[in-house]
Order: C-alpha cells, then structure tokens, then sequence
C-alpha cells in the first residue's frame, strides 16, 4: 500500500509476516531486538507515569531515570542471553552501586520492575523460549549479572550489541523525547539498530496525534518505522531537500552540541526555519522519515568522546532510509574504537544530496578543513 505524505514523498506499509521475516539475515536478531525494546519502552514509560509525574520527584533527584536505566539493561540483556549467549554487550550501565548495602533500596525497586517487564504477557512475534513472559522472573543475581553483561570494552572483531536503556536523560526527566536504543555490530559494521521513542508523534504532521513508535533498520533491508501501538511496518525513504529547505535538528542541550555553531552553518546554508531542537536518538528516527532532513550535532570544544551506543542505532536507521552519516568532519563514525568513537567529533547526517554541500558550510563556520 502507497500512502501519499505532505506531497513530498511516499512511504510503503507491509504488515508483519514471520513467513518473509524468517528467510531474511538477522531475522531473529530483528524480532527479538524489536520484543526488548517494545517491553523496555512500557518499562520506562511507566516509570516515568509513576515517579515522575506523579510528582515523587524532587529537584534534581535522578533516581527514577535511575531506576528506568538499570531495569530496562536489565531486561534486554536477558533476553539477548537467552538468545545469543555468545555476544558480547556494550551497555551504558553497570551494577557496581546496586551491589553494595547503600544500593539496596534502588536494588528492589529495579528487580521488581525488571522482572514486571520480563513476566509481561506475550506480544505479537515473541518466542516462550526467550525466556520472557509469565512465570520467567529472574533473582537479583541474575539481574545483576545480567546489567553487567553490559562491560564489555568493544573493538573491531566479531559480534557485539549497544545497548543505550533511556537515551536523552534530560529529555526523559522533562516528559520529552528520550529513546530505548540498540544495536547488533559485526566487525564493527552496524548491521541492525533499533530506536524506540515512547513520547515521539507517529506522524511529525500531527504533533497532537498519536505517540510512540519505534524505528528499526536491518543493513540492505531498509528502515522501518512501527507504531509502539501495533505491528504494521512503514518503511522510510529520504525525501530529496535543496539546502535552504532544510530544517536542523539539534540536541536541546548546548553542552552536547553548539548551538551558535550550528546557527552559523544554518546561516551559511540559506536556511531560515528555526532549529529543531530534541533529546536523544529520536532525532535520528525523525530525520530517516524525512524531518527536518539535516541533523548537526558540532563539538563544543571540551574534546568530549562520543559513546558507541549513542551513535550506531541511529546512523544505520539513516543511511538505510537513504542517508549520509560522518562526524562533523567528514569521516565515517568508526565504532570499532571501543566504548567511545575515539577520534570522531560530532556528527552530521543528511540525504545524499546535501551532505556535502553541508561539510563546505561547515568548514566555512569552523575553519576546519574536511576530511573526504
Ligand atoms: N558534553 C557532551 N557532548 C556530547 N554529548 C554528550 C555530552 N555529555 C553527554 N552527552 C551524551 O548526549 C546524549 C544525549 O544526546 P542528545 O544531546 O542528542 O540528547 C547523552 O546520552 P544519555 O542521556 O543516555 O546519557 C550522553 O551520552
Ligand atoms: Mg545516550
């Protein structure tokens, strides 16, 4: 089925069919990634319906995004060990402060709502031999051992998956966009990135419609945007933009990405619609749907190291919805660097058509001179 979006471009619909999903490469990786991160999207979203807003939260107490973080590692990492026992994980979080006497309280409450999301009944595509659904709780050992599967220090061979459980902290705490992120990296290629935005309109045309929706990207399978509230799948393509059509999307925060650079670049591009401005990897799912159609993230300086997790869900969302993906630069994110992107600083992606007219506006507000 063709839908017709904003005149601009079309976007093709398929409903979920294990039959076709089953003969494609990383099928299972696909469906399992998808089930942990659905499960891990209700996790985080109830979380944050009972801490957050219900007003438990005083000033910049962090422990509900806390307690969201370790319980949604927790639970993905569960069910990538009851399927690939092998893989190694790349994981934001370790347990080293839940296992000691002062990490008791949050140690409960991060148990209980891990293995809440682990009994949850079954959805559409999930396998009983996962592990998960009723009667599969798991004891705070395991669950322990199961955040710390999350140390492993990457490099450039073999498989390994990120796991990144509430991206965009702030934006979490806020009630705005944050992102359940991951990915399946082999020989350092990212070969499947999954990105769950709870918060985000399904459709950027109606910011007051319906919310939630998750964006998945196998290598030579394209990208795929899927309603947290079904299964139909949409897949992407990037609409073709002239560079003063372009809107930017930018981190809210200023210490993650210069917000004046970035104006600089906009200027020197023509363009003149206002930033978009939004936390986490979201901003990766809404530039492969044709939001916006450049994202800017410039180095503020302080030689700041980007995190592999941070980066691989979404680059491979883009360039399979047509995209380019380089650091600030002009240099391919290298995620086989270990835990960081090593010597990558900052990111620009955007359609093959202005991606390189973006690099010359950036060189000219930096004085950089790039790479390719
Ligand atoms: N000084 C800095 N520069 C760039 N990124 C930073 C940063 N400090 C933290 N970050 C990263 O920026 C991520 C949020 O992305 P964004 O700025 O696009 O919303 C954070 O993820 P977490 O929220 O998972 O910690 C964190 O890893
Ligand atoms: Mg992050």
């Amino acid at each position: 089925m063709r839908i017709p979006v904003r005149g601009i471009f079309t976007l093709t619909t398929r409903s979920y069919s294990s039959t076709t999903m089953s003969t494609s490469q990383f099928a299972l990786e696909r469906q399992l990634g998808l089930s942990a991160v659905r499960r891990a999207c209700a996790l985080t979203s109830s979380v944050f319906n009972k801490l957050i807003k219900n007003e438990t939260l005083t000033k910049g107490d962090k422990s509900p995004v806390t307690v969201g973080d370790y319980a949604a590692q927790a639970l993905i990492s569960v069910m990538l060990k009851n399927s690939f026992p092998q893989d190694p994980i790349v994981g934001e979080e370790d347990a080293a402060e839940l296992r000691v006497e002062e990490g008791r309280v949050l140690r409960e409450r991060i148990i209980e709502l891990a293995n809440e999301a682990l009994v949850a009944p079954f959805v559409e595509g999930d396998k009983p031999e996962w592990g998960i659904g009723p009667g599969q709780a798991k004891t705070s050992a395991e669950l322990l051992d199961a955040i710390d599967r999350g140390n492993y220090d990457g490099g450039r061979t073999g498989r390994m998956w990120t796991i990144d459980p509430i991206d965009g902290t702030k934006g979490f705490l806020r009630g705005e966009q944050y992102a359940v992120c991951l990915s399946l990296l082999v020989d350092a290629r990212v070969q499947l990135g999954i990105i769950g935005c709870p918060n985000l309109p399904v459709d950027a045309t109606k910011p007051d419609g319906e919310r939630g929706c998750i964006f998945v990207a196998v290598r030579g399978q394209g990208c795929q945007q899927i309603p947290l509230s079904g299964y139909t799948e949409t897949t992407l393509r990037m609409p073709a933009f002239t560079p003063s059509s372009l809107n930017t999307l930018e981190s809210v925060e200023a210490l993650h990405s210069s917000h004046s650079t970035a104006d600089t670049i906009a200027s020197i591009l023509g363009i003149t619609r206002p930033p978009l401005r939004m936390d986490s990897q979201a901003k990766y799912g809404c530039l492969a749907r044709g939001d916006g159609g450049l994202y800017l993230r410039m180095p503020t300086g302080v030689g700041y190291r980007e995190k592999i997790w941070d980066h691989a869900p979404g680059a491979i969302l883009v360039e399979e919805a047509g995209g380019i993906v380089t650091d600030s630069r002009g240099v391919p994110l290298d995620f086989g660097l270990g835990r960081t992107l090593g010597e990558n600083f900052g990111v620009v992606a955007a359609g093959k058509e202005v991606h390189a007219a973006v690099l010359d506006a950036v060189q000219q507000a930096t004085g950089t001179k790039a790479k390719v």
